[in-house]
C-alpha cells in the first residue's frame, strides 16, 4: 500500500509511539488526523508537523478515547477535512494498576470501541474504500507481567480481538486488514512513570527491571519500521507481530486441537 493520498487517524499521536507513528506516515506521503486528550502537546506537535509537511497533511482534535461521541467526531471531522480515512492507529493506552477500570477502559474497551467505529467508516460493505486497522498491543500482551496484571490482561484482549476481528473482516468481505503490534519496553513517558503506577505490586518493580536487562530498551524509531511494514504489507491480516531490540517476530499461536 503506497501511502501517498493515504487517510489516517492515530489515537494517542501526541507523545510517543503514537507521535512516531504519525512521524513515519507523514513521511511516506500520508494525511494524519492526530488525537489525544492533552491538547497542548497536540496542538504543539501539529504546528511543528505542519511546518515540516505542509498546512494541508495535518489535522490535530482533542479527543478522549473514551467517548463514543467524540470518536465519532473525529472520524467526520477527518472524512470531511481529507476526504476520507484509510488507515486506523488504535494506539492510544495508558498503564496505572491503581485505576484498573480506567485502564480496561482505555486500553480494551476504547480500542474495541473505536475499531468498530473505523469500521462503520472503512469497511466496503458500508460505503468506505478498505485500508487497514493496528492496534497496538505489547510484548505484556503475550506474557505476563506480573507487576501489572490489568495491564497484561488488556494487552492479550487486544491481541485476541485483532486476531478476531481479522478473521471476521477477512470472512465478511470488508476490505479492512486489522494487526496488532506487540513492542517491548520503549522508551516513552509511560515507560518513565512505571515505578509509581504499579499500585500494590509496585514491590514487584525488580522482576521488571530484570526483564529490561533481559529484553533490552526500544526507542520510538525502532517500533515504527515494523508499525510501517504491518500498515503497507497487504498481505498482513490478523497478525500480531512482536518488537524488542534484537529482533522482530511475527508470532505464531497454538492452534486449537
Ligand atoms: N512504552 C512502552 O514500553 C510500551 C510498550 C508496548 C506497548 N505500549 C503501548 O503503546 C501505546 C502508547 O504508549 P506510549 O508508551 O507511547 O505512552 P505515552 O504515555 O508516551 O503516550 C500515550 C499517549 O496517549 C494519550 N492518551 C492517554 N489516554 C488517552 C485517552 N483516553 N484518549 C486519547 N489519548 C490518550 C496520552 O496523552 C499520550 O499522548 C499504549 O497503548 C501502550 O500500552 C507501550
Ligand atoms: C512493567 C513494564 C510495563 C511496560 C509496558 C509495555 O507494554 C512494555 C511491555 C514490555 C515487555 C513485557 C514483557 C513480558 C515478559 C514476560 O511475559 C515473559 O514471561 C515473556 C517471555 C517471552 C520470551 O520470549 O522469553
Amino acid at each position: 500500500m503506497a501511502l501517498n493520498g493515504k487517510i489516517a487517524v492515530v489515537t494517542g499521536a501526541a507523545n510517543g509511539i503514537g507521535k512516531a507513528m504519525t512521524e513515519k506516515l507523514l513521511q511516506n506521503g500520508a494525511k494524519v488526523t492526530l488525537l489525544d486528550v492533552n491538547e497542548t502537546a497536540g496542538k504543539n506537535l501539529m504546528e511543528s508537523l505542519q511546518k515540516e509537511y505542509g498546512q494541508e497533511k495535518t489535522l490535530f482534535m482533542k479527543c478522549d478515547v473514551e467517548s463514543e461521541e467524540q470518536i465519532k467526531d473525529a472520524f467526520h471531522k477527518t472524512i470531511e477535512t481529507f476526504g476520507g480515512m484509510d488507515i486506523l492507529c488504535n494506539n492510544a493506552g495508558i498503564l496505572d494498576e491503581s485505576q484498573w477500570e480506567k485502564t480496561v477502559s482505555i486500553n480494551l474497551v476504547a480500542v474495541i470501541r473505536v475499531a468498530n467505529l473505523a469500521l462503520e467508516q472503512m469497511s466496503k460493505l458500508s460505503g468506505g474504500r478498505g485500508g487497514v486497522i493496528i492496534n497496538t498491543a505489547s510484548m505484556a500482551g503475550l506474557g505476563p507481567l506480573p507487576s501489572c496484571p490489568v495491564y497484561t490482561a488488556t494487552k492479550h484482549g487486544v491481541i485476541g480481538f485483532t486476531r478476531a476481528m481479522g478473521a471476521a473482516s477477512a470472512a465478511s468481505g470488508y476490505g479492512v486488514r486489522i494487526n496488532a503490534i506487540c513492542p517491548g519496553f520503549v522508551q516513552t513517558d509511560l515507560f518513565s512513570r512505571i515505578p509509581s503506577k504499579l499500585g500494590k505490586l509496585s514491590h514487584l518493580d525488580d522482576l521488571n527491571q530484570q526483564l529490561i536487562e533481559k529484553f533490552g530498551i526500544l526507542t520510538v524509531s525502532e517500533v515504527a519500521d515494523p508499525f510501517f511494514e504491518l500498515v503497507t504489507d497487504e498481505t498482513k491480516n490478523g497478525e500480531a507481530l512482536l518488537v524488542v531490540p534484537s529482533r522482530k517476530q511475527y508470532v505464531t499461536f497454538p492452534g486449537l486441537p
